[in-house]
């Protein structure tokens, strides 16, 4: 993996490939979550190895609990919880799950744990999750920042109850008191306060694994969640292939007009990337989902759409480059909440789609673009993973694209990389 820049290879006929993606990011590190918490050891089967799974296990690990590979090649965890006990210091990195999630378990800690990360993680929304932890009963000293780096000072038992609070700035303020909430006193109940809540199949996920691990969610009110103070129990669960990850992949096929497959794709999921398949669809490509695989087809270039990725915001940047790439303009909606990921996506996007020669405006909340000649140069990528992603659909078809900073894509896809140019490899 290039830590460095990457010169993406260009490709000259229609990719061919089998592309098999590693585990969800999202069900990974929910999984670890309620392993972490529940009455006994846990087997989470294909978990995601990535820089992001890999600080929560860490994470979980200085807590108390204990994380091990297990299984053929060591390719599972075996997770064993225990007292969460001690003081800690917890790296979250640029990781939204470990920035979000870890706090909520924190609380329920003996001892003081504190929390920093990645320069841009100090700049990523957190307020709303601090003061709904103190309403609940967390004690947490942020120096009034509202804002990494802070310490969770714990006393071993966390009261819990009802909370309102504004997540519009993230689906993950919701799912983190969810997560830890069946172990808090009086379990807890969320409402929602604002703008429509962003990445609502996120919140989905996190109700179905906790309904997996047994607890008692409540989500018949809208934008209110309740869960019931309970035991979780133990897991053993194959975790789905990161289907966001699968997006790039996908963009390949109909980039080059040719014909991309990835085995195991769920015929039922909540995870937000399987929009992928509508949206590759109304950009002209043919999308064929059997039993075994997800198969997608290009023949006849790329069709500018108008699409609300609201529940999907993390496909917008290969979307965004899709839409560079199109035979006709492009708006993308519902993503202003997008400023506040890895980077601010919105600005990103518009700053180097126009340096290639695309014309591109940054909406409230989205995007606007209207496809040109694109030319070569260096995609910068502000150590966002996703924009390394986006840049390397753009090289399929722009000679002389080079990727900056490529292995920022290890938070997510450590091996993204040789993947991709294995993809092109394999071309017939
Ligand atoms: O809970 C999760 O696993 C995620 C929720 C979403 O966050 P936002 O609601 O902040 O968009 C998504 O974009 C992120 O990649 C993963
Ligand atoms: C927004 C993302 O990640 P997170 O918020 O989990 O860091 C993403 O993976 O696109």
């Amino acid at each position: 993996m290039p830590s460095a820049d990457w010169p993406v290879p260009a490709v000259g006929v229609p990719v061919d490939a089998t592309v098999r993606l590693p585990g969800s990011k999202s069900l990974t590190n929910r999984y670890l979550v309620l392993s972490a918490l529940a009455s006994g050891p846990s087997r989470l089967r294909l978990p995601l190895r990535s820089r992001d799974t890999l600080l929560m296990a860490d994470a979980l690990r200085s807590l108390g609990a204990t994380v091990e590979d297990c299984g053929d090649d060591d390719a599972d965890w075996y997770v064993t919880p225990a007292a969460l006990t001690g003081n800690a210091d917890v790296d979250c990195g640029l990781a939204g799950t470990v920035m979000r999630f870890l706090p909520a378990v924190a609380a329920l800690n003996r001892g003081t744990v504190r929390l920093d990360g990645d320069e841009h993680a100090r700049v990523r929304p957190m307020g709303e999750l601090i003061a709904a932890l103190r309403t609940l009963g967390a004690t947490v000293e942020d120096g009034g920042r509202g804002a990494l780096p802070f310490a969770v000072v714990g006393t071993g038992r966390m009261p819990g109850g009802s909370v309102v609070m504004d997540a519009s700035a993230s689906s993950q303020y919701v799912s983190a008191l969810l997560l830890a909430g069946a172990r808090y006193d009086k379990g807890v109940t969320v409402h929602h306060a604002g703008t429509p809540i962003p990445s609502q199949p996120h919140v989905e996920m996190t109700i179905e694994v906790l309904r997996d691990a047994g607890a008692v969610v409540d989500d018949t009110e809208p934008d209110t969640w309740s869960i019931e103070p309970s035991e979780l129990t133990p897991l053993d669960v194959m975790v789905e292939p990161d289907l966001s990850n699968a997006g790039p992949f996908l963009a390949a096929a109909l980039v080059t007009d040719g014909r991309v497959c990835v085995p195991d794709w769920p015929q039922h999921t909540t995870q937000a990337g399987d929009a992928m398949r509508d949206i590759l669809d109304a950009m002209g490509a043919d999308v064929r989902l059997t039993r075994e695989e997800l198969t997608v087809s290009g023949d006849d270039g790329i069709s500018g759409l108008d699409v609300d990725l609201h529940d999907a915001s993390e496909l917008t940047p290969v979307v965004a480059a899709l839409a560079a790439l199109a035979d006709s303009p492009s708006v993308i909606r519902g993503v202003a909440h997008i400023r506040g990921h890895e980077s601010d996506r919105l600005a990103g996007l518009c700053a180097e789609l126009s340096a290639l020669g695309a014309a591109v405006t940054e909406t409230e909340d989205g995007l606007a673009i209207r496809p040109a000649p694109l030319h070569g140069g260096t995609w910068h990528t502000y150590a966002d993973h996703r924009m390394v992603m986006a840049g390397a659909v753009l090289g399929l078809a722009v000679e002389g694209i080079v990727v900056e900073d490529a292995g920022s894509v290890a938070k997510t896809l450590p091996q993204f990389t040789e993947m991709w140019e294995q993809m092109i490899g394999t071309t017939g």
